[in-house]
């Protein structure tokens, strides 16, 4: 098996330093489509997560009862909203934004799974999409087809199960996740412990991270870094491969303080600046 262990030697190489005449038009502009009602905190988590790993502007896009409740927990946020209070039932937007993050607390609902696919066939901005917009995927595969090349998917092993199957052994399923790849030209962040990405035939070990990071919400702040990255230009593999990394890096740095059970997905976003930190200061 080809493959490669991401530790700070790897991500260094990826890494890109910000730019001291950088300005927020240029670091990238992210949307982020989700939520449903009792699931809003789910978009604000990914939101906030993309503007700690530093894209310049954030859109987030929910159900008409999310409108307040993203503007007041995140006034960074600029926030459009469906024509439904409930879920998402038309994706209408006007902004041009470098990366669209999809799915995370979306709902499965009849006009939500019309919208998603609407929205595939006209989207043309580079994707990652995770929870219940993999979970609509896995009910109707015709849809695959018309993902983008390197579009990123961000699935839980459930969620890996919903699109592949049932495995029968650790190694079928690696099989079976780069035949998926392949065949639909994905990179497929297959969250675990440890958790892979796999871009086609090469598999990328991610080493940082602990069980600190088994809390509602982690995975939904993990697709707003991986999402803010690709806005900011870092190509498909290492925004995923670099936005897993940090993400790791953010309870392996919290843990001395927190512990294990007291850690939550709000603490990964308040020490991504620190885990950004280390590498800066590896780099010295
Ligand atoms: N604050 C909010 O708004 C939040 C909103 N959220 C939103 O909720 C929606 C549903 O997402 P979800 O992942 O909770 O439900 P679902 O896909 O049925 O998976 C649950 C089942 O899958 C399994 N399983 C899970 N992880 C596994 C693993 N690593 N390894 C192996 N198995 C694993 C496990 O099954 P079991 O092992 O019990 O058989 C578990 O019972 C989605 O839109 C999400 O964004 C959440 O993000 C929370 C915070
Ligand atoms: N024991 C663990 N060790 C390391 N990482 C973990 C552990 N448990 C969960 N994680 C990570 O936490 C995230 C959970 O994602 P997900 O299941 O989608 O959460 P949610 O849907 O609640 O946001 C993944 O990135 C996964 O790799
Ligand atoms: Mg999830």
């Amino acid at each position: 098996m080809n493959t490669i262990y991401i530790n700070q030697k790897e991500i260094l190489k990826r890494y890109k330093d910000i730019d001291k005449n950088t300005h927020k038009g240029i670091q990238g502009h992210a949307l982020f489509i989700g939520g449903s009602y009792g699931k809003i905190g789910s978009v604000c988590l990914s939101s906030k997560a993309a503007l700690k790993t530093g894209c310049g502007l954030v859109t987030t896009f929910v159900p008409k009862c999310g409108y307040e409740i993203v503007q007041m927990s995140i006034p960074e946020v600029m926030v459009l909203t469906d024509v439904q209070e409930n879920f998402i039932s038309k994706i209408k937007v006007d902004i041009v934004p470098q990366a669209i993050g999809i799915g995370p607390g979306m709902g499965q609902e009849q006009s939500t799974q019309k919208a998603f696919h609407e929205f595939l066939k006209i989207n043309k901005t580079p994707l990652v999409i995770d929870a219940d917009a993999l979970n609509i995927l896995s009910q109707n595969k015709s849809w695959l087809s018309l993902l983008a090349p390197k579009t990123i998917i961000t699935p839980h092993l459930k969620e890996l199960e919903r699109l592949l199957g049932k495995w029968s052994s650790e190694e079928e399923k690696f099989e079976k996740t780069k035949a998926f790849s392949k065949q639909y030209n994905l990179i497929v962040v297959m969250k675990g412990v440890p958790t892979h990405t796999i871009d086609g035939e090469t598999i990328y070990e991610n080493t940082t991270g602990n069980a600190a990071l088994a809390t509602a919400g982690s995975g939904d702040v993990l697709t707003g870094m991986i999402t803010s990255l690709l806005a900011q230009s870092y190509e498909p593999v290492n925004a995923a491969i670099l936005g897993v990394y940090l993400h790791g890096l953010t309870a392996d740095i919290a843990l001395p303080e927190t512990g294990y059970q007291s850690f939550i997905a709000s603490d990964i976003i308040e020490n991504i600046g620190k885990a950004y930190l280390t590498l800066q200061n590896a780099q010295k």
